[in-house]
């Protein structure tokens, strides 16, 4: 629950990276909803993207199809980190996003560098205009987007944690294949030409393979806590 401390602490700027299944997501919503901040999943907005173009027939092999059409679909994300929303064109993609199909094809959409310049400049905005401050999770917010944030953190794990992890999310999932699927997804994504996944050289590294959800929270948030106390 947000505290009395926490509605009058200056906004803060949190960006907190990391390959898939290292715990971002789940981590940024409870440290935002505890210190009564903001939350952004920057995922979700590439996913989106990544949504229109399949829909739209754009062919996502095909580099310079994907920048034609960049401009086109109108993203808007909710930063309510108890209901994330996002929607495109008006409609609540939140389910749609999250299909194997989408899964597959994000990292080459992502990689657009059209793409990125828009979302981007989507996510700076939306940073900017949270008042009370911002967790934003994604692949290049330390290193790219909010190259100023107030605290950096690094989320790592092992493959073998990340798809333990996964498939238990995916029920009855190979955890063989899941393990593959996420290397692949990492892969492209740290290898890509415009901002690639990459750690800050000033972010903060936590290795989550040995800690419990909570644990990774309350590291978090006290990392959040401390910055506070020296501005
Ligand atoms: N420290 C942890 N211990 C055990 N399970 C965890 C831990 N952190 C996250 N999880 C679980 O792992 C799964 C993946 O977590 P989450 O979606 O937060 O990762 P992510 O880094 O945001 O992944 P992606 O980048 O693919 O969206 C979820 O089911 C979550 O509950
Ligand atoms: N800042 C970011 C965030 C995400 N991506 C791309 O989106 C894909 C999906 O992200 P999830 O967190 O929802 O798994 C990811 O694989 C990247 O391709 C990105 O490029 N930059």
């Amino acid at each position: 629950m947000e505290s009395t401390a926490a509605r009058t602490a200056p906004a803060v700027i949190v960006a907190i990276d990391g390959p898939s299944g290292t715990g971002k997501s789940s981590t940024s919503k409870a440290v935002a909803t505890q210190l009564g901040l903001s939350y952004l999943d920057t995922g979700a907005q590439y996913r989106a993207i990544t949504w229109w173009m399949v829909t739209n027939g754009i062919d996502v092999a095909d580099p310079s199809s994907i920048a034609a059409a960049a401009g086109k679909p109108d993203i808007v994300s909710g930063t309510d980190p108890a209901a994330p929303a996002i929607t495109v064109d008006g409609t609540d993609v939140a389910g749609p996003i999250r299909t194997q199909e989408v899964t597959s094809k994000v990292s080459a959409v992502s990689a657009v560098p059209e793409v990125r310049a828009r979302i981007t400049e989507l996510q700076r905005s939306i940073a900017a205009a949270a008042g009370q401050g911002i967790v934003v999770e994604g692949r290049d917010i330390g290193t790219t987007v909010l190259p100023d944030a107030d605290l950096k953190i690094f989320l790592t794990a092992s493959p073998e944690a990340r798809a333990a992890r996964r498939s238990g999310e995916l029920k009855g999932a190979d955890v063989n294949a899941t393990r593959e699927a996420l290397m692949k997804r990492d892969v492209a994504d740290s290898t890509r030409k415009t901002s690639p996944l990459a750690k800050a050289a000033d972010a903060v590294e936590v290795d989550t393979s040995d800690l419990t959800l909570q644990q990774v929270i309350e590291c978090v948030v006290t990392l959040v806590e401390g910055k506070r106390a020296t501005r």
